[in-house]
């Protein structure tokens, strides 16, 4: 169902703002496996995380789904419990192809734990009791100053023992750090056939609406909205996974 991506492949006078329409969801499997180190492990450990976490009879949100490829993952590790996933995203282009995703996973499982699609701003959502929230690459695109408020919500939407997995691109305080592993990143893209110019049209893309905080920043954040400990548990050079507890 997915293409490969060549959105970047020409050279264009001006790199217009990174955004998730129909062309980027045409072809966002293939982009995000080829652009974020580790992406498939994150996927795959989030259905894992979720039958540790997800508490039978409870709600879980993926917020930002994309695809919906970390709500497909927790159907394939959750069993039947009475658990629900709401998948929530606000680009048209992105719910649309999820559903057709999640049908299609739909027809191949048994027994799916059932999942609703819902295209809403996660801002503005209003977050029923939940036991897991899965933020996927999503809060590095939400405006930094709305971020607080939005973990805010989810903490006071997370059932006792609940947990918020959070996965983020790094930036780095240290410069020697943030230079070192800026390069290795660029170097798996090239590895995964991406070329110079491709790389530079989508760093410029991205500049203006995606702004990764350092690990830090995260962590005294995750503080800030109540959360009581968090801490990774994935990390593959400058793109991380956390959990944090109630
Ligand atoms: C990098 S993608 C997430 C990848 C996805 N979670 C996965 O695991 O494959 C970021 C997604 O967040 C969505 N998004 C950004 N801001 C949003 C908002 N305010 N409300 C809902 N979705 C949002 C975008 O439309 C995009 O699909
Ligand atoms: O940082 C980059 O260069 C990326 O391409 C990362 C990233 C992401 O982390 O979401 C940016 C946009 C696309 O959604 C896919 C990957």
């Amino acid at each position: 169902m997915s293409e490969v991506d060549k959105l970047f492949a020409s050279p264009v006078s001006k790199v217009d703002d990174f955004r998730f329409d129909d062309a980027v969801a045409r072809v966002f499997p293939d982009m995000i496996k080829r652009s974020v180190p580790g992406y498939p492990t994150i996927i795959e450990s989030i259905g894992v995380i979720a039958g540790q976490y997800a508490q039978p009879g409870t709600l879980i949100y993926d917020l930002g789904c994309s695809l919906g490829a970390a709500t497909q993952s927790m159907r394939r590790h959750l069993p039947q419990n009475g658990c629900r996933i709401i998948a929530v995203d606000n680009a048209e282009a992105m719910s649309e192809r999820c559903r057709e995703y999640l049908s299609a996973q739909d027809a191949m499982l048994e027994e799916a734990i059932p999942a609703e699609v819902v295209t809403a701003d996660i801002n503005t959502l209003t977050l029923q009791p939940c036991s897991m929230v899965v933020l996927n690459f999503t809060l590095q695109f939400i405006p930094p100053h709305q971020r607080l408020a939005l973990l805010q919500r989810i903490r006071k939407a997370l059932l006792p023992g609940g947990v918020l997995v959070l996965s983020e691109k790094l930036n780095f305080t240290d410069s020697q750090t943030q230079n070192a592993l800026e390069s290795l990143h660029y170097a798996f893209k090239r590895a995964n056939g991406y070329s110079e110019l491709e790389i530079a049209q989508k760093r410029t893309a991205i500049e203006n609406v995606m702004r990764p905080d350092p690990l830090e920043v995260h962590q005294q954040r995750l503080r800030d909205a109540g959360f009581s400990h968090s801490h990774l548990w994935f990390q593959c050079l400058n793109f991380c996974s956390m959990i944090a507890h109630t």
